[in-house]
């Protein structure tokens, strides 16, 4: 392996009383420096080989937090729970971690997830904990300093490392994937293919905003950001025509037009996959798998808050998120229903009458990688096999709302055959009620032209659209072709259901999340 040159540093001034047992968790002078210098004489912290150069304007993190991070790997790689979800949990226990260090730490155990595969390799050689030697490429690879923190023992091996070839490296391992992905991959891209998609999924994804069309235009609102300050320098995105791309990952949190519903932190993919459904104002339309409403709010505004548009899911939890959201973003026509399962008897009472439906199907994620790296290593062929058999299930029962002349589509975020094509071309087969439309001729209607696909299917890639990788089919169900329907009785408005406790219509809206969700 070449050794990775360090990225360009962040320079700091130096406090003149900064040694690196003085240092609080941010890197200022510890408010109590023999608390840290206690823990750095620990007899786990190793001996750095030699000290920082004072001159040395590169980031780095002192032996203490090192050994903090190491732990903080160790519990990920267990994979017990979502990297994300491990990773907040760990700086909520440390509110001392300033935002240097946070940072600093996050982006490490991030490159070790997205390298996982490769550093596993060169860890096997070398001395002290597989952890340690994970975290220390990681830190490596990012720019972070290994002066007065890496040992004799540890710069050696690293030399060691400088002499191995990469291309010498198995396939899989290049690609930074477990032998089973890397193969449904490579048989469907190839291997030059699979390696460049494999790449592109292991950068970090640029920050994607929607502007709200029922409070702003993306023009004003492009120039509301660039007047707000150097930090948003937003473009429009390539396709989607409400998205804005940032440069950076600035914090909106606080920024009005985020407070306020004015914009949404949503990929350019999912902001297309509203786009292909083409709600239009006045329609029923559903959204089977609402989640936590990223979609739903996109499809609401193409409404222009007209109609009526049904999230269901079977996750209340998800549903609450989506409230909170939906209230910011000013919608009123929306009706959150908690579904028991695809086959409720809700959606059977709405059989025939809905005008457009999506289906953004639970899947693997792995074409969410760029942002969700853990799941390429929490994923099976198993776990995927059983995403299947629910996919097959919701996307039969979904069919069922679509009356003659209406669309459907079937999303996923994953990138397998098998949760993609074979799920919709199933479908088709079993449902000759309906017909397959080209998905880049209904968004080509739309002035969206996205380069062509191999498949009338639509097929989104980070390394070919910038966007994370998403799956979508549309149909229609045909004229002359009315779905089965149970018995209806005579005295009930059967496009009315009861509203949910979720739902914004009956219950006050409650306070805005101020939290930027990441769909
Ligand atoms: C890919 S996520 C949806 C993301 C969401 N559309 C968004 O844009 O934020 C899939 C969702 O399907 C939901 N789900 C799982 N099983 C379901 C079922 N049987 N019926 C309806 N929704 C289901 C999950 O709770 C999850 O929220």
């Amino acid at each position: 392996m070449a050794p990775t040159p360090l990225r360009p540093s962040s320079p700091k001034p130096r406090p003149k009383n900064d040694k690196p047992g003085n240092r609080r968790h941010d890197g200022a002078p510890s408010r109590n420096p023999g608390q840290n210098r206690r823990a750095e004489q620990r007899n786990d912290v190793p001996r750095p080989a030699r000290e920082r150069d004072p001159d040395d304007k590169s980031p780095f993190l002192s032996p203490g937090l090192a050994i903090d991070a190491e732990r903080l790997l160790e519990e990920v790689l267990r994979f017990d729970g979502a990297a994300d979800v491990t990773v907040s949990r760990h700086f909520r226990d440390r509110p001392a971690y300033g935002h240097r260090v946070r940072g600093l730490i996050a982006e490490a155990i991030y490159t070790a997830l997205r390298r996982r595969a490769e550093f596993s390799h060169y860890a096997a050689s070398g001395v002290g904990r597989f952890e340690r030697r994970l975290l220390l490429l990681a830190l490596r690879e990012n720019g972070v300093s290994l002066d007065g923190l890496a040992t004799e023992g540890e710069l050696a091996w690293f030399k060691h490392l400088a002499t191995i070839p990469r291309d010498t490296l198995p396939a899989p391992v290049r690609a930074n994937l477990p032998d089973w992905l890397y193969e449904r991959l490579a048989a469907r891209f190839g291997e030059a293919g699979a390696l460049e998609l494999a790449a592109a999924l292991d950068t970090a994804a640029p920050l994607d905003l929607r502007v709200n069309r029922l409070e702003s235009d993306r023009d004003t609102v492009m120039a509301q950001l660039a007047k707000a300050g150097p930090q948003y320098a937003p473009r429009p995105t390539p396709f989607a025509p409400d998205g804005i791309r940032l440069a950076g990952k600035p914090d909106l949190a606080r920024l009005p037009l985020f407070e306020y519903g004015v914009i949404e932190v949503q990929d350019e993919g999912s902001q297309l996959l509203a786009q292909l459904l083409a709600p239009r104002r006045g329609e029923m339309v559903v959204d089977f798998c609402a989640g936590a409403g990223g979609k739903t709010l996109a499809l609401g505004a193409l409404m222009r808050g007209t109609g009526r548009l049904y999230a269901f899911d079977v996750s209340d939890k998800r549903l609450a998120k989506a409230k909170q959201r939906i209230a910011k973003s000013k919608l009123q026509n929306v009706q959150l229903v908690t579904l028991a399962n695809e086959n409720d008897l809700r959606v059977k009472r709405l059989a025939g009458k809905i005008d457009r439906v999506l289906v953004d199907a639970p899947c693997s994620g792995l074409g969410t990688l760029r942002r969700n790296p853990d799941l390429k290593w929490r994923q099976s062929p198993e776990s995927v096999a059983e995403m299947n058999e629910k996919q097959r299930s919701i996307l039969a029962s979904a069919a069922r709302l679509v009356k003659p002349g209406g669309r459907l589509v079937y999303a996923t975020c994953s990138l397998l055959t098998e949760e993609n094509e074979a799920i919709a071309d199933a479908f088709l087969a079993a449902h000759p009620e309906f017909e397959r439309l080209d998905a880049y001729e209904l968004l080509r209607a739309q002035r969206i032209e996205l380069p062509a696909g191999a498949s009338p299917y639509l097929q989104l890639l980070p390394q070919v659209h910038g966007t994370d990788g998403f799956f979508a089919a549309a149909f229609e169900r045909k004229a002359d072709a009315a779905p089965k329907k149970p018995a209806a009785r005579a005295d009930v408005d059967d496009t009315a259901i009861a509203p949910d406790a979720a739902d914004p219509a009956s219950t006050p809206a409650a306070p805005a999340d101020d939290t930027p969700a990441a769909d």
